[in-house]
């Protein structure tokens, strides 16, 4: 890469940093306090436990000893944010700006300082303009940070560059949003997925702090061959490599096996025929307050990125009677790192087996029309791209009337809801209902008294359309699924 360097073109002077407007005064998370009791979010069940779990470190002690991995982490850095703005206007640099603050932030860092560079696209060598990487070194010494976030996903080489340039650890969106994930993931599904993603990213990222160690010339021999124990001639990049590996395939193993439960699950429920509704959408958007709103189930809320990292599945029903599954999920967010994506396979799988998609919108957002495309992007790439949707704009309380009219006539099918004041849920309740599958096959029975567990599955699964109470039994018009029918078989009225 030293050669590639000479071919590149000087800093033009249109290539200033700028720096970015990190303080915004009307800052509308700051009226949010989960203590003000207008914030209605249900109980915050676990809001004490989560907050405990903040700062452990994610590794297991297998890999304690494996000090690149930890030093990776985010935990209470003092940083500097940095992107190259190539494409789109002020406005989204901007916005861009500030929602890799607020994962900063979210993964437990301070942030002192945003530059963000114009710029045809980023360096090959250092991401930013080599003759920037001066200033931003006396930007990091005069703050007094001790790491460099960049926005976007950096090559191995240019991570690298940078970190000997700037003498702090650099760290790209990616492992920021994987760290995110780390501190957060709660069950233990969630935590292996998550890990394997962070290991696989950072397999091709580790550079060896063992120092000098690292850099041996004969190191390539080693290269591949003898998996076994290697003498005191290994260097530490290649211990941690190997055990880095070791663990990928421990957590793989784990990782099938948990699935399997997953799949028990899910086969009970789909033989059940209870129809499911998953709630996607970006994070922040507001789902798990709406998943409070349409049925109590107390799931954190929290006014950060990713709070939900855990499918939570309740249960609710229609105003007919029919039961459905209302599952909350891991919000989205603009270039989700494809290996957790990946890794999240098992748990987006809800979403992806779902038979109606709430995407839940925040219509406060500077951007939903951005929201929204990212969002389908990722749902594409986990196969829900051709589910039925149905659109939930929400936060109609907070959002400006001109973005609210442009998403209208945008997407006159939306729902336009709050989930804080309650306001168009009533009609979201409706439209859920009416977009949940219905029960194909009508059938005309006779259930004997003695059969009221039928008569109960007929409300649960299917549509009664009349009964009727004889002599003999209820006479009965419903509804319903292949399984109850057949179920109903024996009592089938032939003049049906
Ligand atoms: N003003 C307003 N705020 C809302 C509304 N709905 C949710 N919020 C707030 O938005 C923030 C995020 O809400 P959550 O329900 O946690 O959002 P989420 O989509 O589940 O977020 P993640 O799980 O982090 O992806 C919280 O501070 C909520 O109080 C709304 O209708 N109006
Ligand atoms: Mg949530």
């Amino acid at each position: 890469m030293t050669n590639a360097a000479h071919h590149l073109p000087e800093e033009s002077a249109a290539d200033e940093f700028i720096p970015a407007d990190l303080a915004d005064p009307d800052d509308p998370i700051d009226d949010l306090s989960p203590d003000d009791p207008e914030n209605f979010d249900g109980d915050q069940l676990d809001l004490a436990e989560r907050n405990s779990l903040r700062r452990v470190a994610g590794l297991s002690t297998e890999l304690a000893d494996v000090t690149e991995v930890e030093y990776r982490q985010l935990r209470l850095e003092r940083v500097v944010l940095v992107s190259v703005w190539t494409t789109g206007s002020q406005v989204d640099a901007d916005n861009a700006m500030a929602e890799l603050k607020l994962l900063a932030e979210t993964a437990g860092s301070q942030v002192l300082e945003g530059v963000v560079q114009r710029r045809g696209k980023p360096d090959p060598a250092t991401y930013i303009g080599r003759g920037k990487v001066a200033e931003l070194r006396e930007i990091v010494v005069a703050t007094g940070a001790d790491t460099v976030v960049c926005d976007g996903e950096l090559a191995p080489a240019q991570l690298r560059n940078l970190e000997d340039r700037v003498k702090v650890k650099v760290i790209d969106r990616t492992m920021l949003i994987l760290d995110i994930f780390a501190q957060h993931a709660k069950s233990v599904e969630g935590k292996t997925q998550v890990e394997l993603a962070q290991l696989n990213y950072l397999k091709q990222r580790l550079r060896g702090w063992g120092g000098n160690l690292s850099r041996q010339v004969g190191g390539r021999a080693s290269g591949g061959a003898g998996m076994g124990g290697r003498g005191p001639g290994e260097t530490k990049l290649e211990t941690d490599r190997r055990r880095i590996n070791h663990r990928i395939a421990q957590l793989r193993v784990k990782l099938r096996e948990l699935d399997v439960t997953r799949q028990t699950k899910r086969a009970n429920r789909e033989r059940n025929k209870v129809p499911s509704v998953a709630i996607v959408g970006y994070t922040n958007a507001g789902k798990s307050s709406l998943l409070n709103r349409l049925t109590g189930a107390g799931v954190l809320v929290e006014d950060a990125l990713f709070a939900t990292l855990d499918p939570t599945t309740r249960r609710s029903e229609a105003q007919d009677g029919r039961e459905f599954t209302l599952t909350d999920t891991v919000g989205f967010v603009r270039h989700l790192p494809h290996d957790l994506v990946e890794a999240f396979a098992s748990t987006l799988e809800e979403s992806a087996t779902a038979d109606l998609l709430l995407h839940v919108v925040d219509g406060s957002d500077p951007d939903p029309a951005g929201q929204i495309s990212a969002v389908r992007g990722v749902l594409a790439e986990i196969g829900a791209g051709r589910l039925p949707e149905l659109l939930v704009i929400n936060k109609t309380d907070r959002a400006d009337e001109a973005t609210l009219t442009a998403l209208r006539t945008a997407h006159p099918d939306a729902v336009f809801v709050s989930a804080r004041t309650g306001a168009g849920i009533a009609e979201l309740r409706e439209r859920v209902w009416a977009g949940l599958p219905r029960p194909e096959a009508e059938v005309a029975a006779l259930v004997p008294y003695e059969r009221g567990d039928l008569i109960n599955k007929i409300h649960q699964h299917g549509e009664l359309i009349d009964a009727e109470h004889t002599p003999d039994g209820t006479r009965v018009r419903a509804r319903v699924y292949p399984e109850l029918a057949a179920e109903l078989e024996p009592y089938r009225s032939v003049d049906a």
